[in-house]
């Protein structure tokens, strides 16, 4: 697959992974001009409040909210409801909260949609299995059986019925995923490392090019990117290997 820089670029979603605003603040301008997407987790968001999603709004990036919510139906529902009003792009849930849970999440949208003409709806997607799930970890710790493929596809299929619109998982089950869900069901994939990169706490991981020759629609990159001594310079190596 041939990307344009701007295209390959706009796949990648960077990890604000930071305690304060200040320093995903001096992150984000040194990516200045980069179209790439931003990611908030709960590192910052809770550090940060609203008000920096909105930030990064006004500046004209594409967000996603990685809050992954995992609640009862009613507080997921209010808690999408809430995570819409902020404007943002993309939020999760878990799966594993099942789809009476993530059925509650696109209600939440639906009613902020209703209160406010101008908010633009999200995507909201869900977590399947964390990236830095083993199938050591997966069979023998959480006592889920089989391989985590299965398990993977399992929790997307159900992301799908309950009407997602796509699912995070590893770059690894991207294919398995698309041809279970469709080809228009939006993969994320964390567990992205270039190659000899420290894999640090990840498990199933890929290079960027792998990731996007297996069909991954974003990629989410953290730490390659945020501890290197150039971010800038990092996120553009990252785009050259995709185009
Ligand atoms: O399964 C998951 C779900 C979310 N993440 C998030 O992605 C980034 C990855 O950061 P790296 O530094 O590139 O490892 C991080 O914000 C996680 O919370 C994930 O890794 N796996």
């Amino acid at each position: 697959m041939k990307l344009s820089r701007e295209e390959a670029a706009g796949r990648i979603m960077v990890a604000l992974d930071y305690p304060d605003a200040a320093a995903a603040e001096a992150l984000v301008n040194s990516l200045e001009g980069i179209p790439c997407y931003m990611k908030v987790g709960m590192q910052l968001f809770y550090a940060a409040s609203p008000g920096f999603v909105i930030g990064l709004k006004e500046r004209g990036y594409k967000v996603f909210l990685d809050l992954k919510m995992h609640d009862i139906p009613n507080t997921v529902k209010g808690g999408a409801n809430s995570i819409t009003k902020l404007g943002v792009d993309m939020f999760n849930v878990h799966a594993a909260g099942g789809v009476d849970m993530m059925k509650a999440a696109l209600e939440g949208v639906e009613q902020a949609l209703a209160s406010d003409v101008a908010l633009a709806r999200p995507l909201v997607i869900a977590v399947t299995q964390l990236t830095s799930t083993s199938k050591q970890v997966l069979n023998e710790e959480i006592g889920i059986n089989g391989s985590v493929e299965e398990a993977v596809v399992r929790y997307a299929q159900l992301a799908k019925q309950a009407g997602l619109g796509g699912v995070v998982a590893s770059p690894q089950e991207v294919q398995r995923i698309k041809a279970a869900c469709g080809a228009d069901f939006r993969t994320i994939t964390p567990g992205i490392r270039p190659a000899g990169a420290d894999p640090n706490d990840q498990s199933r991981i890929m290079t960027p090019r792998e990731a996007l020759q297996q069909g991954t629609d974003y990629m989410v990159i953290g730490r390659p990117i945020t501890a290197a001594a150039s971010p800038r310079l990092a996120l553009e190596s990252i785009i050259e290997e995709l185009i």
